[in-house]
């Protein structure tokens, strides 16, 4: 188990190229658990493949407990990689494939015998113990996979590369709560890669959530959804989205014209774009006043609740009601938002307003 530095850290995959990832600083806790979050391109392969040694960053070090790992290849970094197209050996039983890490580190076979037990249980295992690998279906592949980079005690970290691709969603949900099941009993460094925001939100403390090659915030989930950095985090946390809305600056108000919101302008206001967002889930509907009018012009369902999109102007707001909501499509609506959930952006990034 290892603090995880990434210091001063750059990728460029040749020189001269564009960075792929570029220079960031962080430090992640000992026993904490992150998730790389981004769509397709954005970096998360090339940073993880940076920590467990795949790949020597351009710029900057990697360090595991203060100690200076850059140079050194994956084998010596002390690391479980899960990735997401399941490893096994074919010719092996599960239960030897589950310990063929304590294998090749010389452990006593009553050591692994025990171990093996331990994390066979613990992934529901144990009745497979001695089949032949090769004849389990690529769910449970991907649980042996998972096993073999947790029957090691003493790793730094896993690393989990978009490992739950594979899997059937109700077991989908089962491994997410035994990976934090295990990560509180031992508190092992865990880094899952994963474009999935649900599977980022139940499973890490803290997200990095990336854009472009660039670590655009890194945060726990109530930060990302109550005070996203960017318009792009806005857009990406959260179901539905962040709204946002085109604001201009009135005296010493920024206000979004057409309707009463508004917002104090802040000591130092940069120039730029302005706009003020808000969350569908802070907003509340009426039948008339608020700080909005607009006609309804979708409804549509999320898990137990309704989502109502509102047309005001140009612009279609999302207001998410608990339940059935009484709005009729066409009909005319108000919507309110408390002041204190109005987020002013400034270029796509947002004031810090505390
Ligand atoms: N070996 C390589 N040589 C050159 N460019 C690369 C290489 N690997 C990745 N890239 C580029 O680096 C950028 C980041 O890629 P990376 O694979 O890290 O993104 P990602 O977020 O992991 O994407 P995905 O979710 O699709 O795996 C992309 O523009 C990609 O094209």
């Amino acid at each position: 188990m290892a603090e995880i530095i990434l210091e001063n850290l750059a990728h460029a995959y040749a020189p001269g190229a564009p960075y792929a990832l570029k220079p960031l600083h962080m430090t992640w806790r000992n026993g904490g658990t992150y998730a790389l979050l981004g769509p397709s391109g954005c970096g998360k392969s090339t940073m993880l493949n940076i920590i467990s040694g795949l790949l020597c960053p351009s710029e900057g070090r990697v360090l595991f407990d203060g100690q200076d790992v850059t140079a050194l290849d994956t084998g010596k970094r002390n690391i479980a990689q899960v990735f997401q197209v399941p490893v096994i050996y074919k010719s092996m039983t599960v239960g030897e494939n589950l310990g063929f890490p304590l294998v090749c580190r010389g452990a006593s076979p009553q050591k692994i015998k025990a171990r093996v037990e331990t994390v066979a249980e613990r992934l529901g295992l144990t009745q497979w113990l001695k089949r032949p690998a090769n004849a389990l279906t690529a769910d449970m592949k991907q649980l042996v996979s998972l096993g073999r980079g947790l029957v090691r005690e003493d790793v730094a970290a896993i690393l989990l590369d978009e490992p739950l691709t594979v899997i059937d969603p109700q077991l989908k949900f089962d491994l997410r709560r035994i990976l934090k099941e295990i990560n509180e009993e031992f508190r092992v460094t865990m880094v899952l890669v994963t474009h999935d925001q649900t599977e980022a939100l139940t499973f890490a403390e803290e997200i990095v959530v990336m854009n472009h090659g660039e670590v655009v915030q890194m945060g726990s989930p109530t930060e990302l959804f109550e005070r996203p950095a960017t318009e792009h985090v806005g857009w990406f946390i959260g179901s539905p989205a962040m709204n946002f809305l085109p604001a201009v600056r009135d005296s010493d108000r920024i206000v979004v014209p057409g309707t009463a919101l508004s917002v104090t302008v802040p000591a130092a206001l940069p120039d730029g774009e302005l706009k003020i967002g808000f969350r569908p889930e802070h907003a509340t509907l009426a039948p008339s006043g608020g700080d909005l009018e607009g006609t309804v012009g979708r409804i549509w369902f999320e898990g137990m609740d309704e989502v109502v999109g509102i047309d005001q102007g140009a612009h279609r707001v999302k207001v998410r009601v608990s339940g059935t909501s009484p709005a009729r499509m066409g009909a005319t609506v108000a919507v309110s938002v408390p002041g204190d959930r109005l987020c002013v952006f400034v270029d796509g990034k947002r004031l810090p307003s505390d």
